[in-house]
């Protein structure tokens, strides 16, 4: 039967800047998102009625019911369009782990917007689509978008970086996930804690030099999270991750976004096929995976099936 299929990448965060809790819930956020090849495929069908089937990487923990971000993204687009007839069968072919700080839903909810607006043949300019994304999640424009960018606001404001070359990347995914209102809650709780003010996030001048030179080995030391110290408090065993990941040779690593995934930095494609061959003989983790970026956003590609 004829669908449509996006392909969507997830991302890593190479700079997450965490300013106060806002009056609405969300944090001012200065971060440099870096997609990567880790994708997720999302197919949207006309159908009967509503139906969502997941498979892959951790297909079960993802709801499979309309709080599926995926439907969500195909809700969005029939509303713009003012369609009342919404059934299709969407179809998500996970690779981006679950709960990991990479944001996979947020990809799924892109792909969805994407192949539905084919399906249905709705004209979304792009603006129009980034505002729709903008109203899912804080992370789905940048999931549209790809390669490098700065987000700022909540994360959704963005603005191209200049990334030269590609980084290599082992990603070492946890046996369990983490809650991203749960991190950031704790991060708030953390600072209370110390009686800290908490600046407005900065932007990260130094590392966009560093991206725009396309050297692995001034971008690695320039790699922050402040979200890492709540994941770390939430999973402590990550400690024992970043370790195991330096000392196997990674040139840096940090918690991706919310985490509990760790993203570690290599010399080149070899040097992450070494360090991936070392972490995933050390039984830290449920999944160790190579990726590369910059890649492009979420994209058509020929029909699944
Ligand atoms: C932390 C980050 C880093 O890129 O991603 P993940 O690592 O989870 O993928 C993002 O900020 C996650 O973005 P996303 O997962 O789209 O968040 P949303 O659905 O918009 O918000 C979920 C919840 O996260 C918190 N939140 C999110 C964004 C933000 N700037 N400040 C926040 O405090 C709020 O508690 C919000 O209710
Ligand atoms: N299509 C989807 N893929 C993954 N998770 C989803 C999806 N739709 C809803 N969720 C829910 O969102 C939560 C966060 O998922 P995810 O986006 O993978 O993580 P993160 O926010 O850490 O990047 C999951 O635990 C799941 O309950």
């Amino acid at each position: 039967m004829g669908g449509a299929t996006a392909r969507v990448p997830a991302k890593i965060n190479l700079h997450l800047g965490v300013g106060p809790l806002r009056e609405d819930g969300y944090h001012e956020l200065s971060t440099v998102f870096c997609a990567v090849s880790l994708y997720d495929d999302v197919t949207v069908r006309a159908a009967d009625e509503l139906a969502i089937t997941v498979t892959g990487e951790s297909s079960g923990e993802v709801p499979a019911d309309p709080t599926n971000l995926a439907a969500r993204g195909v809700l969005a687009v029939a509303e713009y369009a003012g369609r009342s007839e919404t059934n299709v069968a969407i179809e998500i072919a996970k690779q981006i782990p679950v709960a990991g700080g990479m944001a996979g839903g947020s990809a799924d909810a892109a792909g969805a917007m994407l192949a539905a607006a084919r399906l249905w043949r709705v004209d979304l300019e792009r603006e129009t689509l980034m505002d729709l994304a903008a109203g899912l999640g804080s992370d789905v424009p940048f999931a549209l978008l790809g390669g490098a960018a700065l987000g700022t606001n909540r994360g959704e404001k963005l603005l191209p970086v200049l990334q030269r070359g590609e980084l290599y990347w082992v990603m070492v995914v946890a046996k369990t996930g983490l809650s991203t209102p749960a991190v950031y809650h704790e991060l708030d709780r953390l600072r209370a804690g110390r009686g800290e003010t908490v600046p407005a996030p900065e932007r990260p001048d130094e590392l966009m030099v560093a991206l725009a030179s396309g050297d692995v080995h001034a971008v690695a030391p320039l790699l922050h999270n402040d979200l890492q110290p709540a994941a770390l408090s939430l999973q402590p065993l990550l400690r024992r991750t970043l370790r195991a990941g330096k000392e196997a040779g990674a040139l840096a690593g940090i918690v991706s976004g919310s985490g509990p995934t760790c993203a570690f930095l290599c010399a080149d494609a070899d040097a992450a096929i070494a360090v991936a061959a070392e972490l995933s003989g050390l039984g830290v983790a449920k999944a160790v995976r190579t990726a590369r970026g910059p890649v492009p956003g979420a994209r058509l590609i020929p029909a699944h099936g």
